[in-house]
């Protein structure tokens, strides 16, 4: 593939007569790969890049990481039947050739929008989908339970196929599956897809050993001569026997790697050009046939054939859409004030400034956590521990028995890996990890895996942790350095949106103390965290017609008691509102807290997020068919003030 801008097509106004992608266009499924010509596959391939291409004008999506494995999904596609065998991707951020192939071209300029296709598998979409996925580190343990299902069901035909990515790789559990499937025996191809690269450049000994295969003269000088010794190899021989002439002379020629994979009873395959079709589709045969855990090593270039993605394959992971190219990044909201991350990331570089105690702990989301100047800044305290964040949260306990003041900076979805160390490392031992929880609300276009809606009600049950929220941009830093001053556990939870900017006076953050921001006689908004713009703005939409109080809860544990009865005993109507699942929540604190003092709840309303799981979209959208839009809440205070009927549901 000729690695270049050029590889994409162009939009003359011949071409535009005719069908833009001809071979996409008329494929229903996958099956007519099984037999398309070597260079129908080729313009297959390229038909791919420029649908990829052409969405990236348009909308925000991963990019570098779909170019990169176009070459390797059709290839599975011709050497495997999916309608029948299981295939997992891992992660699922990578899917969107898959997609394309598997009859999904036409719905396709829809992905990541609102009904729309979905950026990650989703069985409701397509048999080919089996797991609707976009965490990292699954795919081997569930594709070993597939084939285990199958041996008991009785389908022992079908193939198991697991693509993972070298970052995801050195996740816990997939070496947890390693473990397993090498004890278990069964048939399954593990298709390591290494491109060197995490979001950002990937990190760990993992990494360093991979280099170390890439390395390998049988890799690199000696490729061919090996290659030209399978070419002797019959395909359709006793593939152990395959195997073992291959090894043997790989051995004698002191070539073959992979003896982590091997020690394991793992066969290790490659590492092999991940953009070569046929090259890639006949290993693929010969793993197929092989029997037991089979690991094929696959190298491909993250962003391939779209130089400016090759060539800054961190950017173009999730690069904006080209027309608005020049907005600051992904994760700066269209309100153009700053995101909550980036007011965490400059409070955490000032408190690493001030205290050499702290330090800084993310799994492999040093780019969408802005944490890039820290990286630069304090590379002895800043760490990468890859995608791996049951570890980051351990890690962190043990500093802190050391005396150091971790800052564990994460996503709130993917802290849900850390679960057990949270109990028992961090709450337990009451040690003082501070979480930034960055992500905690709706995210958007990423959909149901990476929401961050569950965060209060999962850490609000462990004894000892302190979580609160800001609601406007100056509080970040004040919160932080009431986290850090403080000798628990505490998580400060905010969402990807901009903050908003009030100018209030600086004073420090008092654990367990509300702030009202508006005084009110006619009923009290009392917002969590990010909801306070919305809570505001209805105040204001509500002015001259009802006088509504609001506050700021900033703590949803301990929460403020002395809140709790002065609005409610105002004896007017109370909502609370959060960008969180109503189950466990603040709300649900806020109540629970209420009827333990015996205080009349009938007034109060908690605003939330239903008891279901939220699609991908726009988070306005979102939050607005969620009733958490400030047009909804001047709709509930309105209702509850008694002025209109009120809700059916
Ligand atoms: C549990 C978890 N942690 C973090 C992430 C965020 N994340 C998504 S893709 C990615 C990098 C994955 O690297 P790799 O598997 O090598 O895939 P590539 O993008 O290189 O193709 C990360 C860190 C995630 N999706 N899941
Ligand atoms: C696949 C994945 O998990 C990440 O790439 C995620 O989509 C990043 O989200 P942000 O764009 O919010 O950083
Ligand atoms: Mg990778």
């Amino acid at each position: 593939m000729n690695n270049d801008e050029d590889a994409v097509s162009g939009n003359s106004k011949e071409d535009s007569k005719e069908k833009k992608h001809p071979l996409l266009e008329g494929l229903v499924d996958a099956q007519a790969l099984r037999t398309m010509s070597r260079s129908d596959l080729t313009a297959l391939a390229a038909e791919i890049r420029d649908v990829l291409c052409n969405l990236l004008a348009t909308r925000t999506a991963h990019f570098a990481s779909n170019l990169g494995v176009i070459e390797l999904c059709i290839a599975l596609h011709c050497e495997f039947d999916f309608q029948k065998d299981h295939l997992i991707w891992d992660t699922g951020h990578q899917v969107y050739p898959h997609k394309l192939v598997t009859g999904r071209y036409h719905e396709f300029p829809s992905i990541r929008t609102r009904g729309g296709l979905m950026g990650y598998p989703n069985p409701s979409e397509s048999v080919y989908d089996l797991f609707m996925t976009g965490h990292a580190g699954a795919s081997i343990s569930t594709a070993v339970g597939l084939r285990s299902g199958d041996l008991l069901t009785g389908h022992s035909d079908r193939r198991t196929v697991a693509v993972i990515g070298d970052g995801a790789f050195p996740s816990g559990m997939v070496f947890e599956a390693l473990n397993n499937a090498g004890e278990l025996e069964d048939d399954l191809t593990i298709i390591l897809n290494d491109n060197k690269m995490s979001i950002c450049p990937r990190v760990g000994a993992v990494a360093t050993y991979l280099d170390r295969l890439r390395s390998n003269p049988y890799y690199t000088g000696l490729k061919t001569e090996v290659v030209r010794l399978l070419e002797h190899v019959p395909m359709f021989g006793d593939p152990t026997e395959r195997l073992l002439a291959q090894m043997k002379e790989g051995v004698k020629a002191g070539l073959l790697g992979g003896m982590l994979f091997e020690e394991l009873n793992i066969r290790y395959v490659g590492p092999i050009d991940g953009h070569d079709i046929p090259l890639l589709r006949k290993y693929m045969a010969m793993v197929r046939e092989m029997k037991g855990p089979v690991l094929l090593h696959v190298v491909t270039e993250k962003g391939h054939g779209y130089k400016p993605a090759a060539e800054d394959p961190v950017f173009f992971h999730t690069p904006p859409a080209f027309r608005v190219e020049q907005a600051e990044d992904a994760a700066t909201p269209s309100s153009g004030c700053p995101p909550f991350t980036l007011h965490a990331r400059n409070a955490i570089a000032k408190k690493m400034a001030e205290d050499d105690r702290v330090t800084i702990i993310t799994a492999a989301m040093c780019q969408g956590n802005k944490l890039e100047p820290i990286r630069e800044q304090f590379p002895d305290r800043f760490f990468d521990v890859g995608i791996c964040e049951s570890h980051a949260v351990a890690f962190a306990a043990g500093q802190c028995k050391m005396g150091l003041r971790p800052i564990v900076d994460i996503y709130s979805t993917f802290l849900q890996r850390s679960y057990d160390q949270i109990f028992q490392e961090v709450t337990l031992q009451d040690l003082p990890v501070v979480f930034m929880l960055d992500r905690a609300g709706l995210t958007g276009p990423d959909g149901p895996t990476h929401h961050g809606l569950f965060d209060i009600g999962y850490l609000r049950v462990f004894p000892n942790i302190v979580i609160m929220a800001p609601g406007y941009a100056s509080e970040v830093e004040r919160m932080l350095d009431a986290a850090l001053a403080y000798d628990h556990p505490v998580a400060i939870r905010y969402p990807k949106a901009s903050a908003l900017e009030l100018d209030r006076n600086i004073e420090p953050v008092e654990i367990g103390k509300s702030e009202r921001i508006r005084e009110g006689i006619d009923g009290t908004i009392i917002a969590f965290g990010s909801m306070l713009d919305q809570a505001l703005a209805a105040a204001e939409i509500l002015d001259g017609d009802l006088d509504v109080g609001v506050v700021n809860a900033r703590f949803a544990k301990p929460i403020d008691l002395d809140m709790v009865h002065s609005s409610i005993e105002a004896g007017k109507f109370v909502i609370t509102v959060e960008e969180h699942t109503k189950m466990g929540g603040f709300g649900s604190a806020f109540v629970e807290s209420a009827v333990e003092r015996r205080l009349d709840t009938r007034q109060v309303h908690c605003l939330a997020i239903d008891d279901r799981y939220i699609d991908h979209g726009d988070r306005d959208e979102l939050l607005a068919e969620q009733g958490l839009g400030a047009k909804q809440i001047v709709a509930r205070c309105r209702e509850a003030a008694g002025l209109v009927a009120s809700y059916s549901t």
